[in-house]
């Protein structure tokens, strides 16, 4: 049976082995006090877990302590799994209530008990009945959290005046179930010019914060982890009061959101509640959301489908927080007895009698796991990397240091197993020697002969054909198998640095064979026939030893790394690596390993490359990119193998540049988890029992993190780039026409290349300024993956007006931080034509790929950015001998004609790497 606990992450990965993630109850009424009776006819549906009305404790009053059978009857693995506890308001209440009250009492379950609970009135009725509704309320938790229910679902704030107060003694008990006018319609169809007023006793409101806040940071939610859902309906009004609420709740985590759908969604408000959705979505803490039966209409053969507005509404809360809600089913279908009815009945059309099923909610049931397997949903829900990145969710990680420490075997194996990554270098690798071939910068080595036979075994094995009978089908001639053949040999030398346990030298071998065979096929035409290939020489370069000892252990299992000859132990030299006698097989490597620093060509190999210019590397490969680009020092160790003198003047780097990207972002959640670092610091030296490093520190490091219940509100923008290698020296002085009085002909004698990166700083400061966005960059979604166009569109629309111009905004957005992000051009040929891209900037991202999580740089304080304001931000890399770090500093600003006026600013963090630096 599938799990609701309060770990969401435990959930899915439960549910994940079973199919899609999709954890659906339902709350029968009239079994609303038996969880056996609602198990027993909704399992059998299909449901995950039942509602059960909380019981009334104590000895006071007449229906307090009633029993029920259920407790009797069910195990506790019952009630801590598939069970959802419901604050409704005393039956007693409801006894003695007027017709007239009951009716009110209906609207949602537990006001009336909320309503008493945040009174302020001094009479001794209104104090008595406070006490009561406390007593109550206290009693049900207490149940709660005694059977370890998961979740409790309380009420929310009614958008209306409490008769509160003294007032509310003076009137009869009728009054104070009164429910206003704006209750019964979605404030969505409400479309205000101005910022729309919260129609709350705001009072009440923060009277019901501190009850919140109380109960939160008491045992029932610190211990036995009781989940508080408070049901807000979902309309602009409730859904910006329900954020006031969380604010003086301190967004404590237990607190959270269930959305619940009861009105009819009118088309044109679509776009306004897209925009609110989506900001709301990074700070509304929203475990789960119910869907009223009411709101369901008939399709064509009589089963219940949600219009196309609620199905939009669908989408984009499964597709962004799909591996962690909850959906529940509510209300009533028509059977009598029903004592929660929805009050949005009447703008529904009624369903029928019966919903199927022994629930009577089958077919809705059914309905929305079928909104949930649609292709548009399942591609982002069930993909295999969407599996894997769920226990990541919005967990803050501390950034790899893989200079400054040595990486584990584990999460080698983790990057390797990224379907997008490794492709990617490998026709970036391919499209440079391609290139290489053209220009015709590969030396020539010498000629080899072989046989036809084997020429087609070398194409053949490339191509990955190895059916003998296929190949007869390939358009090249080759004369008959035993015919001697000539091939030239040009060999290219490839430096594989930061190689870990080898899977770009692999990719590298890959292109060799690949490219090679495509240039023996081409090349028949040439005098005597004689062909064309290459043969590579490969020098891994890793500093990790450990990360050695494997990729020498692959290099003697693997014939592939020995020029497809058996094992032939490593030397000292490039040239007496081949065997002697041995004859080059075409379109084969040979791997060198070399155990040192790329930084210091300390090794005897890359020290015979220093002085053997024909032997320096035509190709250096590469990938130390971190999830803001340079975070992983990249340019720095790129640089040094520079200096080293080990590349050719022609030498091509994959990657050829990579750009740093930085978005602001909107998630109360991974401010939350931020700041917890105070006490619980990520950092595997001091680990979870180390001293705390206080908020200073904790809000002034950088995080990786898979962002999930998080907005980013603009499009990302562009810090810097690096490019690599650094043009010789001599060329770029001849471009400059620099006048400097250094000796160009010492220079030329030593190495222009290594030259050219000796003088370089790789500082960089960025200002960015983020434009007020009317569509709040719903399109960014959380910040993770490719951003989504459609959104733009429909959040852009505004039917009320002919022209298409987004309607004003009105909301005041709160960021909490930045996302790095980084978009790699790999590779990419001089007519650009072809190129090899990897990107984790949502505009250019690269589907599939999850090897990298955005960069989280949080902010001391979050920066609330009024209606029409935009957001600047400053970002600096800095550097001394020993560390690099990051400096940032945001502010809000207005545009006053040409003059900018700041409204507010933060301080800069980390000056001086104070808090956070990466170790050089
Ligand atoms: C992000 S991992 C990439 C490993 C492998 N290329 C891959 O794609 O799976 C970076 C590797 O570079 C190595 N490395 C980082 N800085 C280095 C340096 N200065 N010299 C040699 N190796 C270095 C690390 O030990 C690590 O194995």
């Amino acid at each position: 049976m599938s799990q609701i606990t309060a770990d969401s992450t435990i959930i899915v990965a439960n549910k994940s082995n079973n199919g899609p993630s999709f954890i659906g109850g339902v709350y029968l009424p009239p079994l609303s006090t038996d969880a056996v009776a609602s198990l027993q006819k909704s399992l059998n549906d299909g449901f995950d877990y039942v509602v059960t009305d909380l019981p009334v404790l104590g000895t006071s009053n007449p229906v307090a302590g009633k029993a029920r059978s259920d407790v009797t009857r069910l195990e506790s693995k019952w009630w801590s799994t598939s069970v959802v506890g419901l604050v409704g308001d005393p039956p007693h209440w409801k006894q003695s209530a007027s017709a007239r009250e009951s009716s009110a009492l209906k609207t949602y379950p537990g006001v009336a008990l909320l309503q008493a609970l945040t009174s302020t009135g001094t009479s001794p009725r209104a104090t008595a009945r406070r006490k009561e509704a406390h007593a109550v309320l206290m009693g049900m938790m207490e149940w709660a959290s005694h059977m370890n229910i998961p979740a409790v679902i309380l009420p929310h704030v009614p958008l209306t005046e409490f008769n509160d107060g003294d007032a509310e003694d003076d009137s009869d008990d009728d009054d104070m179930f009164a429910v206003h006018p704006t209750n019964t319609k979605s404030a969505c169809t409400d479309r205000p010019s101005t910022p729309p007023t919260i129609h709350i006793n705001n009072r009440s409101a923060k009277e019901y914060a501190r009850l919140l806040t109380t109960l939160a940071t008491s045992p029932i939610c610190t211990t036995s982890h009781v989940q508080l859902w408070i049901r807000v309906p979902l309309t602009l009004q409730h859904l910006r009061s329900f954020q006031l609420l969380l604010a003086r709740c301190d967004h404590a985590p237990s607190i959270g959101c269930m959305l619940y759908v009861d009105s009819l969604l009118d088309a044109k408000d679509v776009p306004d509640t897209v925009r609110e959705l989506h900001l709301f979505l990074g700070g509304g803490n929203v475990k789960a959301v119910s869907w009223d039966v009411s709101i369901f209409l008939k399709n064509k053969r009589g089963y219940p489908a949600l219009s196309k507005s609620h199905q939009f509404v669908f989408q984009m809360l499964f597709g962004r927080l799909g591996r962690t809600l909850r959906l529940l089913v509510e209300g009533m279908v028509g059977e009598a007895g029903v004592n929660v009815p929805s009050p949005s009945k009447t703008l529904a059309q009624p369903i029928g009698q019966h919903g199927g099923g022994s629930s009577g909610r089958l077919h809705h049931l059914q309905y929305l796991r079928h909104l949930r397997s649609r292709p548009q949903l399942t591609k982002v829900l069930d993909s295999e990397e969407a599996i894997i990145e769920t226990p990541y969710l919005d967990h803050l990680q501390s950034p790899l240091q893989p200079l400054g420490d040595h990486l584990e075997y584990q999460t080698y194996e983790t990057f390797e197993k990224d379907p997008v990554k490794y492709k990617r270098y490998g026709e970036a690798i391919e499209f440079a020697l391609e290139d290489g071939i053209e220009e015709g910068r590969f030396d020539y080595l010498g000629s080899t002969t072989t046989t036809s036979a084997q020429l087609k075994k070398i194409v053949r094995t490339a191509q990955g054909d190895d059916d003998d009978e296929l190949f007869d089908d390939v358009d090249v001639d080759f004369g008959y198998d035993g015919e001697i053949v000539n091939v030239d040999i040009h060999r290219v030398t490839i430096l594989v640095v930061g190689a870990g346990r080898g899977p770009l030298v692999k990719e590298a071998i890959d292109a060799v064979s690949r490219v090679s065979a495509s240039w023996i096929s081409k090349t028949s035409d040439r005098p005597e026939k004689r062909r064309q290939a290459l043969y590579a020489k490969i020098i891994a370069v890793e500093k990790n030893p450990s990360a050695v000892l494997y990729l020498q252990s692959l290099r003697s299992s693997d014939t592939s790394w020995t020029g497809g000859q058996d094992y032939i132990p490593e030397s000292d030299s490039m040239e007496t690596n081949d065997k002697e006698g041995d004859i080059i097989i075409p379109g084969t490597s040979n791997v060198n390993i070399v155990g040192c620093d790329m930084r210091q060509a300390a090794d005897s190999v890359l020290k015979y490359m220093v002085h053997n210019p024909n032997l320096r590397a035509d190709l250096v490969v590469s990938e130390l990119l971190g999830s803001f680009g340079d975070n992983e020092l990249s340019p720095e160790c790129l640089d040094g193998v520079q200096r080293c003198g080990i590349l050719k003047e022609n030498c091509v780097s994959i990657p050829q540049s990579y750009t740093s990207f930085l978005a602001p972002v909107s998630s109360t959640r991974l401010h939350n988890e931020a700041k917890s670092q105070s006490c619980h610091p990520l950092n595997p030296n001091e680990g979870p029992s180390g001293p705390s490093i206080g908020i200073q520190r904790a809000l002034e490091t950088p995080y990786v993190v898979r962002s999930h219940a998080a907005s980013q509100t603009h499009s990302e923008q562009a810090c810097w780039t690096f490019c690599h290698p650094h043009p010789p020296l001599k060329q770029r002085q001849v471009q400059t026409k620099s006048t400097t009085s250094m000796d160009t002909d010492v220079i030329d004698r030593t190495n222009l290349s290594a030259e050219a990166a000796k003088s370089i700083n790789n500082d960089r400061c960025a200002h960015l300024s983020f434009q007020h966005d009317a569509t709040r960059g719903v399109a960014n979604g959380c910040g993770y993956g490719a951003c989504d166009p459609e959104m733009t569109t429909v959040a852009s629309t505004n039917p009320d007006e002919t022209s298409s111009a987004p309607k004003t905004d009105t909301t005041t957005l709160v960021l909490h931080g930045f996302l790095g992000t980084f978009h790699s051009v790999l590779y990419e040929s001089k007519d650009r034509k072809r190129s090899s891209v990897i990107s984790i900037a949502p505009s250019t991202f690269s589907v599939g790929m999850f090897s990298w999580f955005p960069l989280y740089f949080p902010l001391r304080e979050p920066l609330r950015v009024p209606p029409g304001a935009h957001v600047n931000c400053s970002i600096w890399r800095r550097s001394d001998r020993e560390r690099v770090w990051y400096e940032w500093c945001a502010e809000v600003a207005t545009s006053e004609g040409s003059e900018e006026v700041v409204m507010s600013t933060g301080c800069v963090h980390n000056p001086g790497g104070r808090s956070y630096h990466v170790r050089l």
